[in-house]
């Protein structure tokens, strides 16, 4: 069976923590494939205005462009509405039922994953993968295979304050996609 992760997210912007973790992912799990998954309207977070889905989705592209291993699953922005991963999982798994699904999360996720919709149902069609993140307990009574991989002290919220109050942007994500930031006029950029 074909082994694909799915690194699901709202990318507001994509950056190099989320390439470090579905790249540990993708070795420490043998997998052919990881799919970075922008969703519509993320279920648990306060909706930023500041981009669009049409912005996340080429930052997203950008972000990955270099790697073969690494592609976008469109299925929440084409579907629209709250990105409720049970749905998502329900309507990949019988589109491509010769998959076996890992959905990648990191520590914030771990620790919130109890409150997610219909999770317990959820956990038994799909093998959550996670990655600890700085700042949370990355802890949780379900089953989920926990992979080691460097530290990150990153987030997009970061990301976004640098832009707003021009501080240093270099290595925290690709110079493409801090241009296309520019050219688009997002997070008040500079
Ligand atoms: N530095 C990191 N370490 C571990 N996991 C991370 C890291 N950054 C993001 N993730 C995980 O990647 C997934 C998508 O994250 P998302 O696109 O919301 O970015 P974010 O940096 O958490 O954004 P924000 O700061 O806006 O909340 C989530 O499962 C999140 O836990
Ligand atoms: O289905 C849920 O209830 C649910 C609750 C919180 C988060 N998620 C998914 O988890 C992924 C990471 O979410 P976020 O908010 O960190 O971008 C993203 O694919 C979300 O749709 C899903």
């Amino acid at each position: 069976m074909k082994k694909v992760g799915i690194l699901g997210g709202t990318f507001n912007p994509p950056h190099i923590g989320h390439l470090i973790m579905a790249n540990e992912v993708y070795h420490a799990l043998q997998l052919d494939e990881v799919r970075f998954m922008p969703n519509a309207i993320a279920p648990h977070k306060k909706k930023e205005d500041e981009s669009t889905n049409e912005n996340r989705l080429q930052m997203v592209q950008l972000l990955i462009k270099p790697y073969k291993e690494f592609t976008v699953e469109t299925i929440e922005l084409e579907r629209g509405g709250v990105s409720y991963t049970y749905d998502t999982m329900v309507a990949l798994r019988e589109r491509e039922p010769d998959v076996e699904f890992y959905f990648i999360i990191g520590g914030d996720m771990i620790d919130t994953l109890h409150t997610w919709h219909h999770i317990d149902e959820l956990v038994k069609i799909v093998q959550f993968v996670g990655i600890k993140r700085p700042g949370a307990k990355s802890e949780s009574p379900y089953n989920i295979i926990m992979v080691e991989a460097p530290d990150i002290a990153l987030s997009s919220t970061l990301i976004r304050e640098r832009f707003a109050t021009g501080g240093t942007l270099r290595f925290l994500l690709p110079p493409e996609v801090e241009a296309y930031i520019r050219k688009e006029g997002l997070y008040g950029a500079k």
